[in-house]
């Protein structure tokens, strides 16, 4: 499909061309978006139509994030739809992900695409470099990402529904792939000369579940975010108004469990074999890394740190009392995102071009704060070449596949893995990924995951259009041969791989793309995580630092929240005495670790009742 002609390149600054005529962006994106986010049939099902927002008073944001704009309710709350960039690319134009090479004409041979598999081994494989950055880097990446998007799946039937199935274990494509309503996809393996890690010939993998029953031509097949969009710290506070009331405690406060730990959760949510229960947090996923756990954990102690302070100096009711506290974090939640997370993975002309600094606000409500598919499927995912081999935790090293899932230390050195994360340098961003997530990804009684090929089979599933599309809506030119410098020094793998250059796999080629200078990035997935937290912010009407009196914050309590760090809430709330002022870069000559007293604690006083 032809772009529209603003899309093309104007100036070298790749994507951010398309900044120059700012006005002219978004009617170019919101026309060629082919889900402009009507709700669709199902949604009437889901009981969210007739929605009244409230306009007047004191504003809160809703647990479902719905609301926000209150001209179009529905966008960015949970269980809507992705956005897309481009229109979707199925086989069949509707449904059925991609798997052979696209050809025209009818005397065209079928070039099967590659195994995702084969895909992650010789693309991604295991090699370490270490980088500048912390392991919190691949960590907040992680909390944050479980703030923005997590995929519904539709539910399997049984354990291993997908290679348990004859055809699948010969090692050919299961018959459900070539259906619209089936939901296998599993990843089939080459022969045995080209495993070398797992046995049998398939790898379990269930299709995302789809956002309508009907899925024709004109409305392809789309998927469901579970989460709200906005940074609105869903992953403390849950995506909905049940699991938001079950999760909080009286009089304002979140609960918690001994030792101040998360609360407990159901037992089957983890591995327990050293653990004395699962816990429960704001989004499912709160086990897959102990640092991840920890950051939640973080986060509802901060919540009840706060709770209490204001309580002392307030006479609220409870519910004044949670949603006061719930806005402080959400704002610290935005402020360290901006201001400390993304100039490590985003080139400084980008976020000034894209106005993601501090210093302008202005609400758009044009503007849909809704996830892009792309970025929950492909570029986001970079952090996973971020993960380390293993993290050293009193003292040991303790190998990463031995973390997954085990929330173990969580009840016996959490102070231990927070200063492991703080204090180990995360791996490079490059195409490589670790083997403990590409071999033994949740490894458990001899079965294991490879998370790359997950990510590139997650792509064909949700019909990502292929790299070089992304390219030429980012302003790029489309890279014409497998050994562009775009591409690093990934193009003879990729040659062997693909047939074409137009086949390879979003995932695959932006990982390749050498970083920006300064940057954690290549220029194609910083023009999809740029425009991505553009949109998040310039879309949220609740956005910390609105001027709008009914959802914003006084001069004073604004500036309370500009001072406060990352690194002293991370000081304070897990009782550490001294840190690097950047807590995403290890510690160096120019990030000397400082005594946490020295940091600014975070001044109430603009919150108390004078
Ligand atoms: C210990 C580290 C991590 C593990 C074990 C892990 C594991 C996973 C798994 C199993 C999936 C689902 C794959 C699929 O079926 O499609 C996933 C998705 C994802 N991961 Fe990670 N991940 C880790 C770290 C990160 C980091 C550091 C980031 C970002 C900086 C990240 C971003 C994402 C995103 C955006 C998704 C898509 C979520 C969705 O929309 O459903 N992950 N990850
Ligand atoms: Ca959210």
């Amino acid at each position: 499909q032809d772009l529209p002609e603003e899309t093309h390149v104007l100036s070298p600054t790749m994507c951010l061309a398309r900044m120059s005529s700012m006005n002219g962006v978004y009617t170019v994106m919101n026309n060629k978006t082919p889900i402009p986010m009507k709700t669709s049939p199902v949604t009437k099902n889901w009981d969210v139509f007739g929605t009244v927002c409230p306009t007047s008073g004191k504003l809160y944001r809703t647990a479902d994030g719905r609301c926000n704009n209150i001209h179009r309710p529905d966008e960015g709350r949970s269980l809507e739809a992705f956005k897309r960039f481009l229109p979707p690319a199925y086989a069949d134009g509707m449904s059925v992900p991609r798997i052979y090479h696209k050809c025209y004409g009818r005397r065209c041979v079928r070039h099967k695409l590659p195994s995702p598999r084969l895909v992650s081994l010789v693309a991604h494989p295991g090699h370490s470099v270490n980088s500048v950055n912390s392991v919190m880097l691949m960590q907040w990446g992680q909390f944050l990402d479980h703030d923005l998007t997590a995929a519904a799946i539709e539910q399997p039937l049984e354990p291993s529904p997908c290679c348990s199935h004859q055809e699948a274990k010969n090692g050919h494509s299961h018959p459900d792939i070539f259906t619209k309503e089936r939901s296998c996809f599993p990843i089939t393996f080459g022969n045995v000369y080209t495993e070398p890690f797992f046995s049998g010939k398939c790898m379990e993998f269930i299709r995302s579940r789809p956002f309508s029953k009907t899925i024709d031509k004109d409305n392809p097949r789309e998927q469901v975010n579970l989460l709200t969009s906005f940074v609105d710290s869903s992953n403390v506070y849950a995506s909905d108004k049940d699991s938001q009331d079950f999760l909080r405690a009286e009089n304002g406060r979140l609960k918690t469990s001994t030792g101040n730990l998360l609360m407990r959760g159901r037992d089957d949510d983890c591995i327990r074999t050293n653990a004395p229960y699962c816990f429960a947090a704001g989004d499912e996923r709160v086990h897959v890394f102990p640092g991840l756990t920890a950051l939640h954990t973080l986060f509802v102690r901060l919540h009840n740190h706060i709770a209490d302070r204001l309580d002392a100096n307030n006479d609220w009711d409870s519910e004044t009392l949670f949603q006061e506290t719930r806005k402080i974090i959400i704002a610290l939640m935005q402020k360290i995102t901006y201001e400390e997370f993304l100039p490590e993975i985003l080139d400084k002309r980008i976020r000034r071009l894209l106005r993601l600094n501090r210093g302008y606000y202005r609400y758009n409500k044009n503007i849909n704060p809704s996830i892009y598919n792309s970025f929950a499927t492909a570029a986001f995912r970079f952090g996973h070449s971020l993960i380390p081999d293993f993290l050293v935790i009193k003292k040991k090293e303790v190998k990463t596949r031995k973390l997954f899932n085990n929330p173990e230390f969580m009840f016996n050195s959490m102070k231990s893995v927070v200063k492991g994360i703080l204090g180990n340098p995360a791996e490079l961003r490059d195409r490589f990924v670790t083997k403990e997530a590409t071999d033994h990804l949740f490894e458990n009684e001899g079965v294991s995951f490879d998370l790359v090929a997950m990510n590139i089979q997650r792509g064909r599933d949700h019909g990502l259009p292929p790299y070089n599309d992304f390219r030429e809506l980012c302003g790029l030119p489309r890279v014409t041969s497998f050994y562009s410098e775009a591409l690093g020094r990934n193009g003879r793998g990729l040659r062997w791989l693909y047939y074409d250059i137009d086949d390879v796999d979003l995932f695959t080629a932006g990982m390749s793309e050498p970083n920006l200078p300064g940057a954690s990035l290549g220029p194609t997935f910083s023009c999809i995580i740029g425009w991505q937290f553009h949109d998040l912010k310039y879309g949220d009407s609740f956005w910390f630092e609105t001027d709008d009196p009914s959802r914003g914050f006084t001069k004073e309590q604004l500036d309370a929240i500009r001072q406060t760090s990352f690194s002293q809430l991370l000081c304070e709330q897990f009782h550490i005495g001294y840190i690097q002022p950047n807590p995403f870069r290890i510690v160096t000559a120019g990030n000397r670790r400082v005594p946490c007293r020295s940091l600014k604690r975070l001044d109430l006083h603009g919150w108390y009742k004078h």
